[in-house]
């Protein structure tokens, strides 16, 4: 199939793509007790480089803290397992997923004598929300599913369980035609995409939801924040924002590793500015792939070359 790179790294090992499988009583499977990551490899001027691969390993432990999961494994040596897998597929830009969890001994919801089993696969993973998207833009509607508020599932973490939530939320957009939902959150404010953060900009200034509205903290749009700062923009970076600003917008953009920067170009059909990728979201998307492209000096931490 079309993902099959090869070799998958599974607790210490590279298997064959087609043998890192799993037993069908395996906890996490039955009680999304699971924890992931999603990093880019990106094709740099010098050379395969991952992006801000420190920050995404940090929020990978993090992840597993309120289940009380014991990665079997130090960040080293999942550092070395990832470079080493990215050298033998020889892929200069990618996708990486690591991923830990609760596996195979008895069901039962409590997982304190699960054994976790940990993976990273990486796969070429080309423009998230479809091939014109950061051209062009998306098409969103907001979802009736409201995202589930952070004292209900840690939406700081990255837990496989929570993102049924994302799941019912896409589907629903796909269903009404659009391309991407916007999940509200249980005040009815604004909290983010089902895999992405959201930027809205009105006269120049920039907004985003914060960690109270419930959101999964993102390293792009921690990236963005500080990309625009630099480029002298004023950033909100706690804004709570109504539904009804959606659509009197200037511009809206969602970010994420998959994601990168799309621009909105429609809410609920009603346009967004323009109804096209507006230029403050050009302006900062275009940097955004200048530096994942060029690793200039200033941005040099972000970068672990291959
Ligand atoms: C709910 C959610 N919010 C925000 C983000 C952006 O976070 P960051 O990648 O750190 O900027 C992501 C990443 N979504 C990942 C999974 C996508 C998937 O379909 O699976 C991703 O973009 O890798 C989310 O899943």
């Amino acid at each position: 199939d079309e993902m099959d790179v090869g070799t998958i790294w599974m607790d210490g090992e590279f298997v064959d793509w087609d043998d890192a499988n799993v037993h069908v009583l395996t906890h996490a499977l039955h009680y999304g007790t699971g924890i992931f990551e999603g990093v880019r490899c990106y094709e740099t001027d010098d050379g395969p480089a991952i992006f801000r691969w420190e920050d995404h390993l940090d929020r990978f432990y993090e992840s597993a803290k309120p289940f009380e999961m014991e990665i079997p494994h130090d960040p080293e040596e999942l550092t070395d397992a990832t470079l080493e897998l990215l050298r033998r597929e020889e892929m200069a830009s990618c996708y990486i997923r690591p991923v830990a969890f609760f596996g195979y001994e008895m069901l039962g919801v409590n997982p304190s004598d699960i054994p976790v089993e940990t993976a990273i696969a990486a796969w070429p993973w080309g423009t998230y929300l479809g091939e014109d998207a950061l051209e062009e833009g998306v098409d969103v509607g907001v979802s009736s599913w409201r995202k589930h508020a952070s004292s209900q599932i840690p939406t700081g973490a990255k837990m496989t369980g929570a993102y049924v939530n994302s799941v019912l939320a896409s589907i629903e957009a796909k269903a009404h035609h659009y391309v991407e939902a916007i999940v509200l959150n249980k005040e009815g404010n604004v909290a983010e995409g089902p895999g992405e953060n959201i930027f809205l900009v009105r006269d120049g200034e920039l907004y985003t939801p914060g960690l109270a509205e419930s959101i999964l903290g993102g390293i792009t749009r921690q990236s963005l924040i500080e990309i625009a700062r630099d480029e002298g923009y004023t950033v909100h970076e706690d804004a709570t924002i109504s539904r009804g600003e959606l659509y009197t917008a200037d511009e809206l953009f969602f970010t994420g590793t998959a994601a990168e920067v799309t621009p909105i170009k429609s809410v609920d059909n009603r346009e967004v500015g323009a109804g096209e990728r507006g230029p403050v979201t050009a302006d900062l998307q275009s940097r955004f792939f200048e530096i994942v492209e060029q690793q200039p000096p200033e941005y040099a931490d972000w970068f672990t070359p291959v």
